[in-house]
């Protein structure tokens, strides 16, 4: 009963969400499209950008995970135009996943205990928690020779924490739900020494389905409805030219993942949205529909999270530092990883992680620090590493998803507007300095500083604090922005799934967002 050329079901944005809810449309049987304004990242989507010392490999520059923090000096079309975002994300096959460290990190029970409404508590998402562990690898032990590397900063990162401070070594997605006081190796979403994530496996069973057809360089710039019914969504070409793929109608879905600041900004540009924010894109020139067709909502693009981070430089003659070099690794480490996807560059920079639950009122403050290889900014010299310490889940303050007089959503996240969050991540900060060893020495901070001097130094400005995580969620809510069906409130059959309907959680966002796109499936599946 479908139209010839339409779709049951289409998809927007191929990050790591749009992948799995398209991958388990499909697998259902529905016909489904899948479509991403970036193109080729990993070398089997067939991306190609690399150095030269990778020539003659079957190996992109996002399949090498020590390659990860040169996506900050080089971008090579991985991330978003300034045309499209006013953020510093992916645009490209796989989204973040193809440009991120790769940590992976399952939240702990207690995130959708706590965070997320009913049909969403962990008894509820345990069934997409196991889907997502049986399809997607990762290993705290990225290095295919069994060893592991650069770890003189962990040494004397357990010795502060565990041995200190009384922290519990675990291993992190086998304790899972425990995260007061633990520490261990990061987990990573990697396989045989290569980045893994969604495109090396949802999207390859989604490709080998006749029923799934996958678009890239395809960007949508609004989805046309008929009241509350999406009938198609529209993507731009050049010089002015538009493209309409519609759904069935009566029976088709449109699914938006493009991720928490382009969501909430295709659902502003399409007429729903906060009618102050509506009205500026009608006097823009962005917005054409009437305001009587508008579903005025103010939780759309309203609440967006992000880590704030703090970078906390330690010195220890017990520490080698490590930096990685896109062009020429030492010729070792080179020849290591070409021939046994061994050593360093088998995984993105990070040695150690671990976390703290700090009481906060009846509730608690997740928070978050991962260790790197090397010292940043003013202390790049030897012997030197980099503690990364974000509040996470239960903070408090939130910020917005903006959009600018072309209609580009940017965000505005005012840090520690609420002081509790201040505090939280300095009692953090302030609980592990209390152990930390005479031969660890902490730059700019005192390491004998009271709770109070740590407050207003996390919450001062400079370049170590009040900084982007770019973990971006939580702009299109659940029970104010979507129903717990993913549905798009006052709409039949338009869903957000993505970052954007994921509540603030413990952990670095990934391995939630699949989980949540798993969920958003079984539910939007069960809708038929
Ligand atoms: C530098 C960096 C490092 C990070 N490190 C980690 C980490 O180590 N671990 C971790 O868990 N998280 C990390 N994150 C965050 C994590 O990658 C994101 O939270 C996650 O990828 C969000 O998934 P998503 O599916 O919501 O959106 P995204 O990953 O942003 O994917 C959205 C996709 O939709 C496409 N799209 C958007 N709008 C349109 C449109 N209009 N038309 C067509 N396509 C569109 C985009 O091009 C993009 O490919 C990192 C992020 C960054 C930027």
């Amino acid at each position: 009963e479908c139209e010839a050329d339409a779709y049951d079901v289409i998809v927007v944005g191929a990050g790591p969400a749009g992948i799995v809810v398209a991958d388990r449309m499909s697998e259902a049987g529905k016909k489904t499209l899948l479509l991403e304004q970036g193109g080729a990242s990993y070398y089997i989507t067939g991306g190609r950008k690399r150095p030269s010392w990778l020539n003659g490999t079957d190996l992109s520059r996002v399949d090498v995970p020590g390659l990860y923090k040169s996506i900050f000096a080089t971008q090579d079309n991985l991330t978003c135009s300034s045309d499209y975002l006013n953020s510093f994300s992916g645009c490209t096959l796989g989204g973040c996943t193809a440009i991120n460290a790769g940590l992976f990190f399952q939240p702990p029970a207690s995130d959708f205990d706590t965070y997320f409404p009913e049909n969403w508590k962990s008894a509820d998402v345990a069934d997409a928690i196991t889907k997502v562990r049986a399809k997607q690898p990762f290993t705290d032990n990225p290095s295919q020779d069994g060893k592991r590397y650069l770890q003189s900063g962990f040494e004397v990162a357990r010795e502060w924490l565990v041995e200190g401070a009384g922290y519990a070594e675990v291993t992190i997605n086998d304790a899972a739900d425990d995260k007061s006081k633990v520490f261990g190796h990061p987990e990573y979403n990697y396989e045989g020494g290569q980045r893994s994530g969604p495109v090396k496996t949802y999207l390859q069973s989604a490709l080998d389905r006749p029923n799934f057809s996958l678009l890239t360089g395809a960007r949508v710039t609004r989805v046309d409805r008929d009241g509350e019914t999406a009938t198609a969504v529209i993507v731009g070409g050049t010089n002015g030219t538009e493209t309409s793929y519609s759904v069935c109608s009566g029976s088709g879905r449109i699914i938006l993942s493009g991720g928490a600041l382009a969501s909430p900004q295709l659902l502003m540009v399409s007429g729903i949205g906060d009618p102050e924010a509506l009205t500026n894109l009608t006097t823009n020139g962005v917005l054409s529909i009437s305001s009587s067709d508008w579903i005025n909502n103010t939780a759309v693009g309203d609440k967006l999270f992000d880590n704030p981070n703090t970078f906390i430089e330690l010195t220890s003659p017990n520490i080698t530092s490590y930096e990685y070099s896109y062009d020429n690794p030492p010729t070792t480490d080179k020849e290591l990883y070409l021939t046994k996807r061994s050593g360093p560059y088998s995984f993105g920079s990070q040695t150690s992680a671990f976390w703290d639950m700090i009481p906060d009122g009846n509730g608690t403050i997740g928070c978050q620090g991962t260790i790197d290889s090397s010292g940043a900014l003013d202390f790049t010299a030897n012997n030197t590493i980099t503690l990364n310490v974000y509040g996470t889940s239960g903070l408090h303050s939130t910020g917005k998803v903006v959009l600018d007089e072309r209609g580009l959503a940017g965000a505005s996240v005012p840090f520690y507007t609420d002081k509790r969050d201040a505090v939280a991540v300095a009692t953090f900060i302030h609980n592990i300095f209390a152990a930390l060893p005479a031969s660890l020495t902490p730059h700019l901070i005192a390491r004998n500083s009271t709770l109070e001097e740590l407050t207003t130094w996390v919450s001062t400005w400079s370049q170590y604090t009040l900084g982007n995580v770019l973990h971006w969620s939580s702009s299109c809510r659940f029970e104010t922005c979507v129903d717990t069906n993913t549905q798009v409130l006052g709409m039949d059959n338009l869903h957000v799934v993505d970052a954007s309907i994921v509540p603030p959680l413990t952990t670095n966002p990934v391995f939630g967002v699949m989980i949540a796109a798993e969920r958003a499936s079984e539910l939007i599946l069960a809708l038929d």
